[in-house]
C-alpha cells in the first residue's frame, strides 16, 4: 500500500534552506524540526525532540525568555543575540526570527547561523566587488582598445615609416608607410632582424656592420639617435635614401627595444642634386659669361673695325653675293686668301647674317697656340688634367656653343689634333682633357688660311677628310692689287675712321694722292692700306695726307715691313726733319705695337733712352696706347 504523500506545507517546511523549528515555549518543548535544523543542531528529530528546548540555549536562556514573550505578544520577533548549542554542545551564533502559530502557544522559529550569513555576505560582497571590478576592468580594456585603435589609425595614417624593434633587433611592428617605402610586407619584417633585412649595406656597396648601426645603439646607450643620410634597401634591391630617428623604449626602467621613425628623402636628395647641378651650371655659365664678355668686348672693337665690307669691284660684289648665299645655312666655310685681305671680316659678316648672329663668334688664331696646348685650348680641360691645370677650363668649342667658331690660320693645326677636330665637326661631340664625360655642342665652324691647303693635303701635312669637311663652301678673299679700283673707297673709309680715332677731324687725301695709292702694289693688302692711312693721319701736320714716299719705298712682305723708309734726296729743312723724326717714331711704335720701353720696345728699336722717347711723345702728343696690336691672338 502506498503511503499518503506529505502535505505540500510540510514539504515546504522540510525543504526550507533555513533551519526551522516549532516550539512550545510554555512547555519548553521542541515539537518539530526540519532537515536544515537537524543539520544545524547535530541530531535527528527524535534526538532533538527528546530534550527540552532550553537544553539548546544554555546561557542564552534569559534572552530566549524575553524574546519568546516578544514573539507571542508583538510578533514578529527578531534577534541576533542568541547562541544555540548543538547536541555536541558546540555554540552557534544565530539570527532568529519567530512568529506565533495559530494555536497561539506555539512559535515557528527560523534560524540562520550568523557566521554562515556573514561568510555568505562577505562572499556576496566579494563577488559583487568582483563583478563590479570586472566591469571596471572591461571598461579599462575598452579604453586601451580605443587607444590601440587610435594608435593603429595614427600609425596607419602617418606618412613616415615607423617600425618597432625588440632588444634583439627583431621587428615587432611595422606601419603601412614603412611597408610602402621598403616594399617589404609586415609579415616579411615582423619577427625578422631589420638590420639584416634592409639596412645591411651602405650606399657605396660596403657592408654596414650592425655594431655601427645607430638604431641598434639606442638599445645599448638608451639615447635617441638621429641620422639624416643613410640608405635602407627596398625589397627590389634599390637603395632608398632615408633620414631616421631611433628612440629607445623602456619598460619598468629596462631597455626593451626601439621605435624607428624614418622618411624617404629621395626627393630631397634629388632636389639637393638639382641644386648642386644648378650651382655648377651657374658657375660654369658665369665663367662662360666672363669669357664671352671678353670676347664680346673684342667683338665690339671688331665690329667697329669690320662693320661693313667696302668696295665696288666685281670681286667685292661677288663676295657679297657669296656671303648672302651661305650665311643662312649652317655650312662650314673655308676662306682662302693672302694676309690682310679681309678673311676675318668675311667670316664676321657671314656670322652676323646667320641665325647664330645673336651668339658670339669665337675666333681662334691657330698660329698663336703652343703645340702642346692645342687640345686644351679647343676642348678645355679639368682641374689636374696636366701640370698647370689648376682649375677647370672651358674650351673654345664650349664657348662657341650655339654660335660660330672661326679657326683663323687653320693650316697651322698640328696633324695629331686634326683627327679630333674632325670628330667634333662630324659629331659635335668631344671630351675635355682629363675627363671621360662626352660633351655635345652645336657649333658652326668657319676657317681661314693663307696657305694652300690642297697642297698641304698632297704633302701629307693636312688631313684630306678634314679639308673636305671645312671646304664645304669655299670663299676666295681677293688681294687688293686685283681689285685696285676699291682703293679710293677704302682709303676714304679708313681716313674717316682714323680721324675719329685720333681726334684729327678735317684730314683729307688729295686726288693726286689717291692715284698714288692706286699705283702701289699693296703686298700687305687692305691691312697695309689701313695702317698707312692711320700713320699718315697721326703724322700729318697740314691736314693733307701725302703718300709720295710709298712708291719709292721697297715693298716688303707685309704692311708693317713695307712702311716707307725715309729717303735722303737733299738737305732737309728743320721742320721737315722734325716731321720725319716724328714719322720714324710712329713707325717704331707701330712695329713695337705701342710698347715704348723694354725688350722689343720702340726706344730699343730707335736706339734712344726710353725717358727721351717718352718726352718726345709727350711733346708731339702721341699716345703709345693707340698703337696697341689689333691683330688679336686668343
Ligand atoms: N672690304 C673691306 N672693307 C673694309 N675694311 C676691310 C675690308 N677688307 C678688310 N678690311 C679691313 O682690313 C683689316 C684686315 O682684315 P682682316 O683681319 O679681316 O684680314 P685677314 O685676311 O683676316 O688677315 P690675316 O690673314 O692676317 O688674319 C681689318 O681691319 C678689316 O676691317
Amino acid at each position: 500500500m502506498r503511503a499518503d504523500p506529505m502535505p505540500l506545507s510540510d514539504q515546504a517546511f522540510q525543504a526550507a534552506p533555513q533551519a526551522m523549528l516549532i516550539v512550545d515555549p510554555f512547555e519548553d518543548r521542541l515539537l518539530k524540526v526540519n532537515l536544515a535544523a537537524e543539520t544545524l543542531m547535530g541530531g535527528d528529530a527524535d534526538q532533538l525532540n527528546a530534550r527540552p528546548f532550553s537544553h539548546f540555549l544554555s546561557a542564552s536562556l534569559p534572552l530566549w525568555v524575553t524574546f519568546s514573550d516578544e514573539a507571542l505578544t508583538r510578533p514578529p520577533a527578531w534577534s541576533d543575540d542568541l547562541v544555540l548549542l548543538d547536541l555536541g554542545r558546540q555554540p552557534h551564533r544565530i539570527e532568529i526570527f519567530a512568529v506565533p502559530l495559530a494555536e497561539g502557544s506555539r512559535l515557528l522559529l527560523t534560524l540562520v547561523e550568523r557566521d554562515k550569513v556573514e561568510r555568505r555576505r562577505s562572499q556576496a560582497d566579494l563577488s559583487r566587488q568582483h563583478r563590479s571590478g570586472k566591469v571596471g576592468w572591461q571598461r579599462i580594456e575598452q579604453v586601451f582598445e580605443r587607444i590601440e585603435r587610435q594608435n593603429q589609425l595614427i600609425l596607419g595614417a602617418a606618412g613616415e615609416g615607423i617600425y618597432g624593434l625588440d632588444a634583439e633587433g627583431k621587428t615587432t611592428f611595422v606601419n603601412p608607410a614603412a611597408e610602402r617605402i621598403l616594399g617589404w610586407s609586415s609579415s616579411d619584417m615582423v619577427g625578422h632582424d631589420a638590420h639584416r633585412l634592409f639596412h645591411h649595406t651602405r650606399i657605396d656597396g660596403s657592408e654596414f656592420p650592425v655594431q655601427q648601426c645607430l638604431i641598434h645603439a639606442s638599445f645599448s646607450d638608451g639615447q635617441v639617435h638621429r641620422v639624416d643620410d643613410e640608405v635602407f634597401w627596398h625589397k627590389n634591391g634599390e637603395p632608398v635614401p632615408v633620414e631616421y630617428t631611433s628612440t629607445p623604449i623602456f619598460e619598468m626602467g629596462r631597455l626593451v627595444g626601439a621605435v624607428v621613425l624614418f622618411r624617404d628623402i629621395s626627393e630631397r636628395k634629388q632636389g639637393e642634386q638639382r641644386l648642386r647641378d644648378a650651382l655648377a651650371e651657374v658657375g660654369s655659365l658665369k665663367r662662360r659669361l666672363e669669357l664671352e664678355n671678353k670676347y664680346l668686348q673684342e667683338e665690339i672693337t671688331a665690329e667697329l673695325n669690320h662693320s661693313e665690307i667696302v668696295g665696288e669691284s666685281p670681286a667685292v660684289a661677288q663676295l657679297i653675293r657669296q656671303i648672302a648665299l651661305v650665311a643662312p645655312t649652317d655650312a662650314n666655310v673655308l676662306i682662302n686668301g693672302e694676309s690682310g685681305t679681309g678673311k676675318e671680316l668675311i667670316a664676321r659678316a657671314i656670322h652676323a647674317d646667320s641665325s647664330r648672329g645673336d651668339r658670339p663668334m669665337i675666333r681662334v688664331n691657330c698660329a698663336a697656340i703652343p703645340r702642346d696646348l692645342f687640345e686644351s685650348e679647343f676642348f678645355g680641360h679639368v682641374k689636374g688634367a696636366f701640370t698647370g691645370a689648376t682649375s677647370d677650363r672651358l674650351g673654345r668649342f664650349e664657348l662657341a656653343d650655339g654660335g660660330t667658331l672661326f679657326l683663323d690660320e687653320v693650316g697651322e693645326i698640328p696633324l695629331e689634333l686634326q683627327g679630333k677636330l674632325l670628330r667634333v665637326l662630324q659629331d659635335q661631340q668631344f671630351e675635355r682633357v682629363g675627363e671621360v664625360h662626352t660633351r655635345k655642342v652645336n657649333v658652326r665652324v668657319m676657317a681661314a688660311t693663307n696657305r694652300d691647303l690642297h697642297e698641304m693635303v698632297a704633302a701629307g701635312t693636312f688631313r684630306e677628310d678634314l679639308y673636305f669637311r671645312l671646304n664645304v663652301f669655299p670663299i676666295a678673299s681677293v688681294p687688293l692689287r686685283e681689285r685696285i679700283e676699291d682703293v679710293p673707297l677704302l682709303a676714304q673709309h679708313f681716313l674717316k675712321r682714323a680721324c675719329q680715332k685720333f681726334n684729327k677731324p678735317g684730314e683729307r687725301i688729295p686726288l693726286a694722292q689717291l692715284e698714288v695709292l692706286k699705283r702701289y702694289r699693296w703686298p700687305g693688302n687692305i691691312r697695309e692700306l689701313e695702317n698707312i692711312i692711320e700713320r699718315q693721319v697721326i703724322v700729318s701736320q697740314d691736314r693733307r695726307l701725302i703718300f709720295d714716299d710709298l712708291l719709292s719705298a721697297e715693298p716688303g712682305p707685309g704692311a708693317r715691313t713695307s712702311l716707307p723708309t725715309v729717303t735722303q734726296r737733299a738737305p732737309l729743312p728743320e721742320q721737315e726733319l722734325s716731321r720725319r723724326q716724328r714719322d720714324n717714331v710712329v713707325t717704331a711704335l707701330m712695329q713695337s705695337a705701342g710698347k715704348v720701353s723694354g725688350a722689343g720696345g720702340a726706344a730699343e728699336l730707335l736706339g734712344v733712352k726710353p725717358t727721351t722717347l717718352f718726352s718726345r711723345l709727350r711733346k708731339w702728343g702721341i699716345e703709345p696706347a693707340d698703337f696697341k696690336a689689333r691683330d688679336r691672338t686668343s
